[in-house]
């Protein structure tokens, strides 16, 4: 049992209709990135927001041997699982610097201080713009911004919700260039959602198919790697969301 986060028959609902998210396991070791993928509503974001305590959700969530299923977002982030949300949610009218300081409000000054400039070498197209508005970056430095901020809190899990949504191919594979590298040089461990299989199979270990709230597929990045096998596994599990 030596997995970072183990979640087990995880299930969230937010009304009286049928639910989110039902009853979904998954594991993610140490160091690895496990992706989502799954058309518009399929429960991805819903499983996001339970692990990071965003939204209620009954099952477990056992994260560093902790069940943390009814701990607060806030003690969730303190044990190292950080949440960089679809449509990225920076603050617009703060400065780079300003929304890279928010990232690490938990943190001691000192530590704050070495993981921003971590994160502004990491990405040196913001680091440019430290004293700009977030609002006056482009939409890939955005996503890059939160991503940094995320970091900033020196997380042991990113949850990084779609940050391909909205760019154009360049910036899409330079924002994933750069997770690459903090893959290869860290062991953080990574859940990616996504809807692009093709970047996705770059820096995934495991690739997890939902539909409906349920996890309905799984495969190993190997087992993709062969242009049949994911072919079949578009066609099996994502079908025209992954067009
Ligand atoms: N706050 C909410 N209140 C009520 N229903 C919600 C809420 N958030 C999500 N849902 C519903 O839960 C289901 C799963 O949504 P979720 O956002 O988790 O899917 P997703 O796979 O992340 O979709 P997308 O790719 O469009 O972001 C959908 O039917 C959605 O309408």
């Amino acid at each position: 049992m030596n997995d970072l986060l183990s979640v087990e028959n995880l299930s969230v609902a937010y009304g009286a209709g049928a639910p989110a998210v039902s009853s979904v396991s998954f594991t993610v070791g140490h160091g690895a990135v496990v992706a989502l993928l799954g058309a518009n509503g399929a429960g991805k974001s819903s499983i996001m927001k339970a692990v990071s305590g965003l939204t209620p959700a009954t099952g477990k969530i056992r994260f560093m041997g902790e069940e943390l299923l009814s701990s607060p977002a806030r003690r969730r982030v303190a044990k190292g699982i950080v949440y960089v949300p679809e449509g990225r949610e920076i603050v617009g009218d703060l400065t780079v610097r300003e929304n890279l300081v928010l990232g690490g409000y938990q943190k001691p000054a000192a530590e704050r201080k070495e993981r921003m400039e971590m994160v502004l070498d990491l990405f040196p197209e913001i680091a440019e713009k430290v004293d700009r508005q977030a609002w006056r970056l482009s939409g890939g430095e955005q996503q890059m911004l939160a991503i940094g901020r995320g970091l900033v809190a020196n997380p042991k899990l990113l949850l990084l919700d779609e940050p391909s949504l909205g760019l154009a191919p360049l910036l899409v594979r330079r924002v994933f260039d750069r997770l690459a590298t903090i893959r290869e040089e860290s062991d953080l461990a990574i859940v990616l959602v996504e809807q692009n299989l093709a970047v996705t199979m770059r820096l995934c270990d495991d690739l997890h198919f939902l539909r409906g709230g349920r996890i309905v597929g799984h495969r190993g990045a190997e087992e993709l790697k062969d242009e049949t096998a994911r072919q079949e596994a578009i066609n099996a599990y994502l079908g025209a969301a992954a067009a």
